[in-house]
């Protein structure tokens, strides 16, 4: 069809999209160094998860930081159990019982100490029986004068977690480049370092036009309706670990540009959502008429915009990238997920860069546009097959919200019967 031949192919637009956004963020990232106690005692779960270390974190101490024992049993010297046999077992006198958090004497030889699960191995013992091992089984009363028997030979170094066997002190704990989650930070702390350099998360400017729109909690008027990109966004943004400036602005070019020339000044990107087709007020596509604006060939997300544009003053300003949405909140959500989200993840290292993807026949016969990567909704149905979730149109927000997967139509398919193979990728 004649209107489709100038639209764009979509994986052409997704490198554009890409080198235009990534080129800036690598080169305008800023690190910053932040104390790891002080961070957590803010219990800022959300603020430290998905930043990445910007430099690597060197161990301060050993972990384990001393030998210690990997079982509740005996610390002993292997030779003194070198002949032990079932029939001709080993007695041993019983030392001072080790409990964790204390420091033990010295291992006599010819005895067996009682060690408890990551109490230090006395100096001397070099193995640890467990204690269900031992004849008797059970550790005498504390203060009582005692012997253990043991029916087997045991290798030096059993049950025995050596000092640095995890890090030692002086390697790198968490390589730059690591996204920080539960296991990074819990070692960093374990391995007591006090101090990290994070890269800051880019900051976007989000912006929602449309003189319809109305913020969520306001009352609603005639023709209005609440700003649901605006919530969508952040969270999108905010999930690939990017800090999210939030503004509405009505179809007033004047409008839009006070909030650009407003821009905080570590604005590293914008997103506008709205003001890109063909209507009368499109008052994005009117205003940054130094950007790229036309269609890519995908339903919903056709009519994009891409380019660059000025922030801040007149005397001080500074050119950073837009990417300029439709408005359609479907339309918005389905362009995040095709030509940013995985840019803004490479970048910050927040969450991997693909969502995981999949394909499986279909529960039931859908039609596309044959001239367009069509993107649908759906979820798998008990049977693994992917049924769909509401219909193709990019207003259906509450169909977005209940399905699990996005659904791709490439272009060149009008229809595909039930049973056929799709490739869809998971979004939740
Ligand atoms: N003559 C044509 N009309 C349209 C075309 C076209 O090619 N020729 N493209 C259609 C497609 S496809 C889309 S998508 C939309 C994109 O339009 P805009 O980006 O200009 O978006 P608006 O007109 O501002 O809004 C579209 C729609 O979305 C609602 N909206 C906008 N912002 C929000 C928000 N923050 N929260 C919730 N809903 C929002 C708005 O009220 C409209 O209903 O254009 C088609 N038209
Ligand atoms: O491209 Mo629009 O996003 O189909 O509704």
């Amino acid at each position: 069809m004649d209107h489709d031949a100038g639209r764009r192919p979509v994986d052409e637009h997704q490198g554009v999209a890409r080198d235009a956004v990534l080129a800036h963020l690598r080169t305008d990232r800023r690190a910053t160094r932040v104390l790891l106690a002080s961070w957590l005692s803010e219990a800022a779960a959300l603020a430290v998860e998905r930043r990445t270390l910007s430099a690597d974190a060197v161990a301060a101490i050993d972990l384990p930081g001393f030998d210690n024992s990997q079982m509740d049993g005996y610390a002993v010297r292997a030779a003194d159990l070198a002949n032990a046999t079932p029939s001709d077992p080993v007695e041993l006198p019983v030392g001072a019982p080790v409990p964790a958090g204390t420091q033990p004497p010295p291992l006599a030889p010819g005895t067996a100490a009682p060690v408890m699960t990551g109490a230090p191995i006395p100096d001397g013992a070099d193995a640890v029986i467990k204690i269900e091992e031992a004849d008797p089984p059970a550790f005498p009363e504390p203060g009582m004068a005692a012997t253990v028997r043991f029916s087997a030979p045991v290798a030096p170094g059993t049950f025995v977690r050596r000092a640095g066997s995890d890090v030692a002190a002086g390697d790198v704990v968490v390589p730059a480049g690591t996204r920080l989650g539960p296991a990074q930070l819990g070692v960093l702390v374990a391995a007591g370092v006090s101090e990290v350099e994070v890269a800051e998360p880019p900051h976007v400017l989000l912006i929602s036009t449309g003189s319809e729109l109305v913020a969520a909690g306001e009352s609603l008027g005639p023709a209005q309706l609440y700003d649901a990109n605006g919530a969508a966004l952040t969270a999108a943004l905010a999930e690939v670990g990017c800090r999210v400036t939030h503004r509405v602005v009505p179809d007033d070019p004047a409008a839009l540009r006070s909030v650009l020339a407003e821009a905080p000044d570590d604005v590293a990107l914008v997103v506008t959502s709205g003001g890109v087709s063909a209507g009368a007020y499109e008052v994005v596509r009117q205003t940054l008429t130094d950007a790229w604006f036309g269609h890519v060939a995908v339903q919903p997300g056709g009519p994009q915009g891409l380019g660059t544009i000025t922030l801040g003053s007149p005397t001080a300003t500074r050119d950073v990238p837009l990417v300029a949405f439709p408005g359609n909140p479907v339309s918005v959500l389905v362009s995040f997920e095709l030509f940013l989200r995985a840019v803004l993840a490479e970048a910050t290292g927040a969450v991997p860069a693909h969502r995981p993807r999949g394909r499986a026949p279909l529960a039931e016969a859908i039609d596309s546009p044959e001239q367009l990567h069509q993107v649908r909704r759906g979820r798998l149905d008990a049977d693994g097959r992917v049924e769909m979730v509401g219909g193709p149109g990019s207003h259906l927000l509450a169909h977005l919200a209940m399905a699990t997967l996005l659904v791709h139509v490439p272009p060149g398919v009008a229809h595909l019967d039930a049973g056929d193979d799709v490739d869809y990728w998971e979004i939740r």
